[in-house]
């Protein structure tokens, strides 16, 4: 893979201008998958590299979720190719992405609904650091963990929830949850899908506030599904779009909102030429 990308070419988006990027942390290539005779997924190619957040939008069906899965392993590609850095991962299972980096928030099946809140964020932070921690003075070692569970924790600010059963949380807080757990996997790439959907008003800040957090991290690559154009703009560097399963335009977020391609298609009035 090379080391820069050739930016698109979409008018008033990108100029055809070569820019030298980092290596992508996370690339698509002809990426595409078929639903009987539905393409949902079509030909997209994309990279995402460390210390941007690229928010993916675009009307209903337009392919973001069925896009998001076949990065995370979901579901397998028909034809093309995904890559962590140099790694091809198209054929790995979900699990084998995670262990190369690739975390997504509903990835946590690891969540033990009887056991407390912060009793999670440490089996998660145990499960990052490796089987073998126990050997190794383990009171110590206990001691540690905690208090790295103890920041996870704090961040998502769950602290006056530490030990209450994860499965008494309100829907919130659960999301909160997810969100420091995902934190204490040190994944190098982050998926986010409509991460504050089914949150109050008053919830989803926290949530957004640590996504924020882990976007100002420059290793991080954070990926984020999203209707919300207060979230979008709050959080995105970069804005792909995607209509029927193509990748309609990929810039910066306001000349990405701006184009007449992009407005045309929310506003539902693009013709097959454009669209
Ligand atoms: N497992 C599946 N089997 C058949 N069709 C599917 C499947 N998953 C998704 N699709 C179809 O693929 C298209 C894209 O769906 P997808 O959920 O990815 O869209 P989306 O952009 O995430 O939409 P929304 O914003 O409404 O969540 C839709 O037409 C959907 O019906």
């Amino acid at each position: 893979m090379s080391g820069h990308r050739l930016l698109a070419s979409w008018p008033g988006i990108h100029s055809k201008a070569t820019l030298f990027m980092p290596q992508p942390s996370l690339s698509t290539n002809d990426l595409t998958i078929r639903f009987g005779g539905h393409v949902a997924v079509n030909q997209v190619t994309c990279a995402f590299h460390p210390g941007e957040t690229t928010v993916i939008v675009g009307p209903n069906g337009a392919g973001k979720t069925t896009y998001f899965n076949l990065m995370s392993g979901q579901l397998p590609a028909s034809s093309g190719s995904v890559h962590k850095g140099e790694v091809d991962i198209t054929n790995m299972s979900p699990s084998a992405r995670a262990a190369h980096g690739i975390g997504r928030a509903f990835q946590l099946t690891n969540l033990f609904p009887q056991l407390s809140v912060l009793e999670n964020i440490r089996l998660a932070v145990q499960a990052r650091a490796g089987a073998g921690w126990g050997l190794f003075r383990p009171a110590a070692k206990l001691t540690e963990l905690t208090a790295k569970a103890e920041t996870y924790l704090e961040a998502a600010q769950l602290t006056d929830k530490a030990f209450m059963p994860a499965s008494a949380l309100p829907h919130g807080d659960q999301r909160k949850l997810e969100v420091a757990l995902l934190m204490a996997m040190e994944p190098d790439i982050y998926m986010f899908d409509e991460p504050t959907a089914g949150m109050s008003l008053d919830q989803a800040p926290a949530v957004l506030e640590l996504i924020a957090k882990i976007k100002a991290d420059p290793t991080k690559t954070v990926l984020l599904v999203e209707h919300k154009m207060d979230v979008v703009r709050a959080l995105a560097d970069r804005i792909i779009v995607l209509h029927n399963g193509e990748l309609l335009a990929d810039g910066a977020p306001d000349a990405v909102m701006a184009s007449q391609i992009v407005r045309d298609v929310y506003l539902g009035t693009a013709t097959e030429e454009t669209a």
